[in-house]
């Protein structure tokens, strides 16, 4: 094929007015390809600012109910909801998560009663419930558990998904654990409930300020690195996928975001599954310092990164920024 060259060929021509972009934009954002991300507190009538994520709050189960009317409303198809686990209810096994009545399955149950149209996505992992801050079971010599953790993950799941979860989504990086997850959902009567795997989940310095949220910063010591990926791997990102595939998984997800933009678009063109990023905590904080430095404006600069995850190949993104775009989008 050859195309015909300058001046018959000028580039500029369709982008000379804002139909003709319009026309010719080859992706497009809308609230569907939102999960809007929420953190949960204990009380009533409670919001928290989270200082390090301005403009992002923990709130007590009352008040999330309103926060998924409003994502409803703004056509949001689906929350993720993570609790602030009360310190004495933490502790070395995260027993707190198989707990029927915990804060995440209370927030579950509230929503999926007011709000029964909207999509619940629960987080797997026990650093919410754990007093080390680790996504799961330690050793003496402080090594996280592999085989023992997946236990306790599975115990999770069922807990969540009995509350009334849709999709489980284990973020904790062990080996097998969507194979053990979608067998046990299966036996206990859970068949429709998805599974979306954190596959490729990178141990990243962007999850600062969702450590705060959760109130896992200052319990953690050290570091995820042995479990959570290497920042300097891509062909191990499509193995973990490639694994989490054969064992059930129904979407896979890779986190952070915009730093992983090529792994999304690898793992998209490998197995042409339904991708999901996660734009995570430290990314939208990076934003919100842009603005608020005045280095961009924050609208423009939400839209554009959203897009990017579209034009890489993702079928949606999780961001903390999702009602505001959805809002922007529906003008
Ligand atoms: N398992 C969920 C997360 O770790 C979220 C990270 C973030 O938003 O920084
Ligand atoms: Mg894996």
């Amino acid at each position: 094929m050859t195309y015909a060259s300058y001046p018959a060929l000028r580039m500029r021509r369709p982008r000379a007015s804002a139909w003709s972009r319009a026309m010719h934009a080859e992706n497009r954002l809308s609230p569907a390809d939102f999960i809007w991300p929420l953190f949960v507190t204990e009380g009533q009538g409670v919001e928290e600012p989270i200082s390090s994520l301005p403009g992002v709050s923990r709130w007590s189960v009352d008040r999330i109910v309103d926060r998924a009317r409003e994502a409803r409303d703004a056509g949001i198809p689906c929350l993720a909801l993570f609790p602030n686990t009360q310190p004495e209810r933490r502790s070395d096994d995260g027993a707190e998560a198989l707990n029927p009545d915990n804060l995440m399955c209370r927030a579950i149950r509230a929503i999926k009663d007011a709000v029964p149209d909207i999509g619940i996505l629960t987080d797997v992992a026990l650093d919410p419930y754990t007093v080390h801050g680790q996504d799961g079971l330690l050793d003496e010599a402080g090594y996280v558990l592999n085989d023992a953790t997946v236990d306790m993950l599975i115990g999770q799941s069922l807990n969540q998904a009995a509350a009334g979860a849709d999709i489980i989504a284990p973020s904790d990086m062990m080996d097998g654990r969507i194979g053990a997850i979608r067998e046990a959902l299966e036996e206990e009567g859970h068949a429709n409930v998805q599974i979306m795997a954190y596959s490729a989940k990178y141990a990243s310095a962007f999850y600062g300020p969702f450590r705060d949220a959760v109130g896992s910063r200052g319990l953690l010591k050290g570091d995820k690195k042995s479990y959570q990926m290497d920042p300097a791997n891509s062909e191990e990102a499509l193995r973990e996928v490639a694994l989490d595939l054969e064992e059930g998984a129904d979407s896979v997800m890779v986190k952070p975001g915009l730093p992983y933009l090529d792994i999304i678009a690898r793992v998209k063109d490998a197995f042409a599954v339904p991708v999901f990023a996660y734009q995570v905590s430290g990314e939208y904080a990076m934003i919100e310092a842009a603005v608020a430095a005045g280095a961009g404006d924050r609208d423009a600069l939400v839209l554009e990164t959203l897009l990017a995850f579209k034009r890489a190949g993702c079928s949606g993104v999780l961001t903390y920024h999702a009602l505001h775009a959805a809002r922007l989008l529906n003008g």
